[in-house]
């Protein structure tokens, strides 16, 4: 069978989160990081996730990257082109969902996509065209205060209209209840009125999985991984895929534990908190890290005195929105974002020539960071820690055991995710 679906993921974690509900619904599916420079053997895979770095770049960068892997994809006979984003919508007031989302749509010839952002099982769900985290709008979910793109309104149909020229419409959740027959004929009505954007209503699974079934025909969708929950089962019934038994097993973990955060997410702050409670870390600070390479000699001192101890070792940039405000105030954003994921980059390469084998990294864009300084090209997929975050496997050059790696969204994650992560994979093999 040839490939069933091709992704294309706006940041790196975002991209593991959706090859893992792939993988759990039954799907063959490789992550690659970038776009390959080779065609894929895609005999026994059923789904490719390519991760760019494309979230909060420039829009017109991120256009032509996106572009760049939706050939690559389509080269490999990909049937559905998935562009996959945050459950929490990140973008700018420009974009780059939108013209990101415009961009693929014209390419694949599409007159119509949706968007679903909903990931219910982690508290993410739209209702009327609002964006929920758990009881909270989105603009009061802590994501107001996310340090590259804060997010201070909740109607996506709103948000969408500022980053395209064309209409946006909503598939309500009414319609959907009606099922997968009226949610087509509501897209229908709404093509017809050359709506080419379609922000969808998502309560639960079950609406997830009314959505597949009326969207998997479509050469594009658009949306967080709780689609990809769904959509392999639509598949299914189309013929499209066969059923396989397990897709997740990965070798046997091997080597010392390190944890990376650059996230300042709410559910980061706590994981960063509890973690401390009982354990050392080390702060980075930005505006030190503006000054001199001294704190990452600090850093590497620290780790390398604790990295043969049963416990991981914890390196942090995560800080209340107060303090980041404060390092923005000094340094600009984008100034301070860079000077933590380089030093990220700088620790993960240097620690893992030192004995890291099992790494856990906190953060969309600090995993970008250091996904890229490894020179990670491809990740397989194995058992999940948390819904949205499972374990994989790499390989890195000069290191012959594989690299244990996982790449934790900023808001997922239970509040001891830190000693959880590795006590799930244990010293020989994933659970
Ligand atoms: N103390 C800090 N001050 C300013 N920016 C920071 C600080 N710590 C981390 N950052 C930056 O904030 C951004 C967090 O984004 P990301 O890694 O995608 O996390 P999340 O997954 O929570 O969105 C990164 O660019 C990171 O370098
Ligand atoms: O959809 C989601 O919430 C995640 O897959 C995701 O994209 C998270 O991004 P970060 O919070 O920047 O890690």
């Amino acid at each position: 069978m040839s490939l069933v679906l091709g992704a294309i993921a706006d940041d790196f974690t975002g991209a593991t989160d959706l090859a893992n509900n792939l993988v759990r619904a039954g799907m063959r599916c490789i992550q690659t990081i970038g776009v390959p420079e080779h065609a894929l053997d895609v005999d026994d895979v059923d789904a490719v996730v390519v991760a760019l770095k494309s979230r909060s770049c420039p829009a017109e960068q991120a256009v032509n990257d996106s572009l760049a892997a939706l050939a690559w994809l389509q080269a490999q006979g990909a049937r559905q082109i998935f562009f996959k984003y945050c459950s929490t919508f990140d973008s700018t007031p420009r974009g780059n969902i939108g013209p990101v989302a415009d961009a693929l749509l014209e390419r694949v010839g599409g007159e119509q996509t949706v968007m679903v952002p909903a990931f219910p099982v982690n508290g993410r769900t739209v209702y009327q065209g609002h964006l929920f985290v758990g009881d909270r709008l989105l603009n009061d979910s802590g994501m107001q205060h996310h340090p590259l793109n804060p997010m201070q309104d909740a109607d996506l149909v709103r948000v969408l209209a500022q980053q395209t020229p064309h209409p946006v419409g909503l598939l309500p959740h009414a319609t959907l209840a009606q099922g997968a027959e009226a949610a087509q004929a509501r897209l229908g009505a709404l093509q017809r009125e050359g709506v080419r954007h379609v922000i969808c209503d998502t309560l639960d699974e079950n609406d997830l999985a009314v959505l597949a079934e009326t969207v998997a025909d479509l050469a594009l969708v658009t949306g967080g991984s709780g689609l990809g929950q769904t959509l392999p089962e639509a598949y299914r019934r189309r013929g499209w895929l066969a059923p396989v038994a397990n897709a997740g097993q990965l070798d046997a973990p091997n080597g010392a534990a390190l944890v990376l955060s650059g996230s300042c997410s709410r559910a980061t702050l706590g994981q960063v908190e509890h973690f401390l409670a009982s354990h050392e870390g080390f702060a980075l600070d930005p505006l030190a890290l503006a000054d001199s390479d001294t704190q990452i000699e600090e850093a590497l001192a620290f780790a390398r005195e604790r990295l043969d101890e049963a416990t991981p070792v914890l390196i942090y940039a995560s800080a209340s929105p107060e303090r980041v405000e404060q390092a923005q105030q000094r340094l600009g954003a984008a100034q301070a974002g860079e000077l933590v994921e380089r030093a990220m980059a700088r620790l993960a390469r240097e620690l893992l020539d030192a004995g890291v084998g099992r790494l856990v990294v906190a953060g969309g864009e600090t995993s970008g960071a250091v996904v890229s300084a490894l020179g990670v090209t491809e990740l397989r997929i194995g058992e999940q820690i948390d819904p949205g975050v499972p374990w994989t496997q790499t390989q890195v050059a000069g290191r012959e055991a594989p690299l244990s790696l996982a790449l934790k969204s900023g808001n997922f994650g239970g509040v001891d995710f830190f000693t959880r992560a590795f006590a799930a994979l244990g010293q020989g093999g994933t659970s």
